[in-house]
């Protein structure tokens, strides 16, 4: 396997761009890439995930997508992660398979949450039976426990994990538990594993135990403010880097307490781009009139440092 950069900085957890009457809106993800590398300064994506609403996507919708997001980011893009986890093994398996075919910088796997695992060698028995479809695919885990309801811990998975998957490349951590998160990174002396973070609220402390980046939604549209507090962060000004997350923190606290979810995200998301983003796809359902509008005064209403 040619070994590739090191996955580092921000990934966008991209949006299914829908239509009005629910289908996948193929056409508009040219000019979201567009948008993402220009006004984000973000040029890394992860595909299908929880905020792309991947598990309530066809298989077919799903393959159809990560060709488009890989066929369009070709050249704009620097990693395209597929997530390919399923509840079957054999639908993940083939999702795995098309996505090393059609080149995606690396696949990422959730955890089954319907029959789950109960200990860490029934995930890794699992994980393995899909990174090995795609045995030149780096290959990250996905641990999103608030939404799984799979608690196995991310550094006891850790141990003797290249053995079993030799693609193995890190962890997309989703999750609040930063003792977790601090032991993995501790464990990754060699630091051959990215650690991605996932909760954006809150990556500034992520950063601070040693994560590598962050796979989140709020990239879509706050990249390329995280970009500045990852650059303040790197020159070790904590002053400028934590102003910028307590505003990030603060348009989300004041989203969180109207509701806040993968349907808001998609009405911020178009409301801040002005690409249509569509309504989600039930059980979730359309953001009200009322959040968009004070969703957007909202931001409006933030003064950043870099004086925008
Ligand atoms: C549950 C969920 O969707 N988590 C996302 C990524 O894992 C985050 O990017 C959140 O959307 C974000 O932190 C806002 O809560
Ligand atoms: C947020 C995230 O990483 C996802 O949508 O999967």
């Amino acid at each position: 396997m040619t070994p590739r950069k090191k996955l580092q900085g921000l990934v966008a957890a991209t949006i299914t761009p829908m239509t009005p009457d629910g289908q996948v809106n193929l056409p508009v993800i040219h000019q979201y890439v567009d948008y993402l590398v220009s006004e984000q300064n973000v040029k890394n994506i992860f595909v299908n995930g929880t905020t792309g609403e991947g598990l309530s996507l066809s298989v077919q919708e799903r393959k159809q997508l990560a060709e488009e997001w890989v066929c369009q980011g070709k050249d704009k893009l620097d990693h395209v992660i597929v997530h390919v986890g399923a509840l079957s093994l054999p639908e993940s398996q083939e999702l795995a398979r098309h996505a090393a075919s059609i080149g995606a910088s690396a696949i990422a796997v959730i955890t089954p949450f319907f029959f789950k695992p109960t200990n860490k060698d029934e995930l890794i028995a699992f994980l393995q039976k899909v990174a090995s479809e795609a045995p030149t695919v780096p290959f990250y885990y996905y641990h999103i426990p608030p939404l799984t309801g799979v608690k196995i811990r991310v550094e006891e998975l850790l141990d003797g994990i290249k053995e079993q998957i030799p693609t193995f490349q890190g962890v997309k951590f989703s999750d609040m538990d930063l003792l977790d998160l601090a032991q993995c990174i501790n464990k990754n002396e060699r630091e051959e594993f990215a650690f991605l973070y996932g909760v954006d609220e809150q990556l500034l402390s992520a950063l601070a135990v040693g994560a590598d980046g962050a796979v989140g939604s709020t990239y879509n549209y706050l990249g390329r403010k995280t970009n500045l507090m990852l650059q303040a962060f790197a020159k070790a000004d904590l002053a400028l880097a934590r102003k910028y997350q307590f505003l990030t923190g603060e348009f989300l606290n004041f989203v969180f307490k109207l509701g806040f979810g993968v349907a808001q995200t998609k009405a911020v998301m178009s409301f801040v781009s002005g690409i249509p983003m569509g309504p989600p796809r039930l059980p979730l359902v359309d953001a009200s009139k009322e959040f968009i509008v004070k969703a957007k005064a909202k931001l409006d209403s933030i003064v950043w440092p870099d004086g925008d």
